[in-house]
């Protein structure tokens, strides 16, 4: 097996007196998407920031193509919930402002942001603000920005969340083929549980208090994968079960 592209190695991490993360040291490889599951306040978006360079671990260490991340870079790019965009600029100019500082000429990074818009939908949106358009298209903004820019890695915490249903499917799919494309790495932190098996090649389980990994699901099944099939329904019924989402059949009472 290659190297790695991110190492995490024993890495724990305190925020004050409290301790978030314990431990955690998982290998990611070129390409892998990694999905990560685990109950509010396990610790996962603190995970993400310190995988981006945002935080430091207190210990351990994590090696982006074997050299230790100490801060953000352009190689590994976080998409936020909360959008992350300038109001008082274009839809266009929110993602050409994040090709700024690239050898792309002002023209071609026009024309990558272009690209990438028509991609999740929104090139007839080009000179809107973003106030003007609803939260999911600000998602999709915030989507095409993070894509455009062609990082190695790309940090995903629910990025699909306030997304309706068939947006969330569509994007899905869209991002399963520039991943494929690309070769893209990609970590993402979810609640939606099919949007883990979905998309993912290994599911890391998390338990909270402090946060540290439970569980890995490796998922070798062909993408894109078909929701109904029986290995879909086996995976969901091991994740539910982990959560203890499922009741014992005889305990359960109908109210007809
Ligand atoms: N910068 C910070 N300073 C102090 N405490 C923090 C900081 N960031 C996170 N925490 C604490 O660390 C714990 C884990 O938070 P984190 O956001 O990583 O969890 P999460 O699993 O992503 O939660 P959710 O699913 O609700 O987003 C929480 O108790 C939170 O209050």
């Amino acid at each position: 097996m290659t190297a790695p592209l991110i190492s995490i190695q024993q890495v724990s991490k305190t925020f004050a007196e409290q301790s978030v993360l314990n431990q955690i040291s998982l290998d990611i490889q070129k390409g892998e998407v990694i999905a990560i599951l685990g109950k509010s306040g396990c610790g996962k978006s603190t995970l993400l920031n310190l995988v981006g360079g945002f935080e430091q671990p207190t210990t351990g260490q994590i090696f982006l193509d074997n050299q230790v991340v100490t801060k953000a870079s352009k190689r590994c790019i976080m998409l936020m919930q909360n959008y992350g965009l300038l109001p008082w600029r274009s839809v266009q100019k929110n993602v050409e402002l994040a090709l700024e500082g690239t050898t792309l000429t002002k023209l071609e990074c026009q024309q990558r942001a272009q690209q990438y818009l028509k991609l999740v939908g929104l090139d007839s949106r080009l000179t809107a603000l973003p106030s003007e358009l609803s939260g999911g298209m600000q998602q999709r903004v915030a989507i095409a920005r993070a894509l455009a820019i062609q990082p190695e890695v790309i940090l995903m915490d629910e990025p699909f969340a306030a997304l309706d249903t068939f947006t969330r499917y569509y994007l899905q799919d869209e991002l399963l083929a520039i991943q494929k494309e690309e070769q893209t790495t990609i970590l993402l932190v979810t609640h939606d549980i099919d949007e883990a098996i979905y998309l993912a090649d290994r599911i890391f389980i998390m338990s909270p208090n402090p946060g540290r990994i439970h569980r890995e699901l490796q998922i070798r099944s062909t993408k894109p994968r078909d929701r109904s099939h029986s290995e879909f329904q086996h995976f969901r019924e091991v994740i539910f079960n982990e959560f203890q989402f499922t009741h014992p059949k005889d305990t359960i009472e109908y109210n007809i």
